[in-house]
């Protein structure tokens, strides 16, 4: 039977904000109202070990919080997600880094929190550092580094070290075109090793279908399809023009 590295069993995310709050002191009266957005309603699927599953779905449909979920950034407000003790990493656009301290300090911290001793990472510290092309900025505080810099210390870290898991969030799309080549051929190595599970957010159906075995689709907070990478992608190709069909006669209509 085959090992399983990621179930989600019926995840529910909902978003909270504050939209009014008022207090009337001499009434003794606190009024507050919240508005609540559910991302998620009820998503359920599992990832063999060793796959690698790219996630497509039209803006807004949850896949950024799907991925956020399964590595911990947000709990799920229903459901559960397991990932049977695999050590797991997320690379995402402003996640994971303390931006006082120097991109050094944050290898460790990072390395650390995905579960690898000090040993650990003074071992592949060279390689990291290397890879993020980051020269004496290494030693700089992160609040002073650029969007490519973030993310080529971050794509660093997680490359470099390994985890069992990755959850990959549209990373492969910034930084530098020379960075970009290099850290897509780094990915594809990385996921040739078998006993990796990746889990890929993209909006590049090419990407997708290049990297990935199977492919989720999620459309307004559910799953609306997982299977092979070719099938799922023509058919959300043909939903999606349909859907920008209908949007251009309705802006037509409204003119
Ligand atoms: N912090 C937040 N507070 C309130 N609503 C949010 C928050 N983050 C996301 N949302 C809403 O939740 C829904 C899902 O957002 P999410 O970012 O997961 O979608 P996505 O599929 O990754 O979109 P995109 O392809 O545009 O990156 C959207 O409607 C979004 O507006």
């Amino acid at each position: 039977m085959e090992e399983i590295a990621i179930e989600v069993k019926d995840v529910h995310v909902i978003y909270r904000s504050m939209k009014s709050f008022s207090v009337r002191k001499s009434l003794g009266q606190i009024r507050q109202r919240r508005d609540c957005y559910e991302a998620l309603k009820g998503v359920s699927f599992t990832v063999p070990k060793g796959k690698i599953i790219g996630i497509i779905g039209k803006n807004g449909s949850g896949k950024s919080t799907l991925l956020k979920t399964i590595a911990g950034v947000f709990s799920p407000d229903e459901g559960e997600i397991n990932t049977f003790g695999n050590r797991l990493s997320l690379l995402a656009i402003g996640v994971g880094f303390q931006s006082n301290l120097s991109g050094f300090e944050n290898i460790f911290l990072s390395g650390l929190l995905l579960g690898f001793s000090e040993k650990e990472i003074r071992r592949r510290l060279p390689e990291i550092i290397e890879f993020s092309e980051l020269g004496d900025f290494i030693y700089k505080p992160v609040s002073s580094y650029s969007s490519g810099m973030y993310s080529k210390l971050a794509f660093s870290i997680t490359a470099i070290l390994d985890t069992e898991i990755i959850l990959i969030d549209e990373v492969l799309s910034v930084g530098d075109i020379n960075f970009r080549e290099k850290s897509y051929a780094k990915m594809k190595e990385i996921i040739s090793d078998h006993d990796k599970t990746v889990m890929i957010v993209s909006h590049s159906n090419a990407s997708i279908l290049e990297l990935c075995d199977d492919v989720l689709w999620i459309h307004d907070g559910l799953v609306k399809e997982y299977g092979p990478a070719a099938q799922v992608v023509e058919n959300y190709e043909g939903f999606m023009q349909r859907y920008r069909r209908r949007h251009a006669n309705d802006a037509k209509k409204g003119q």
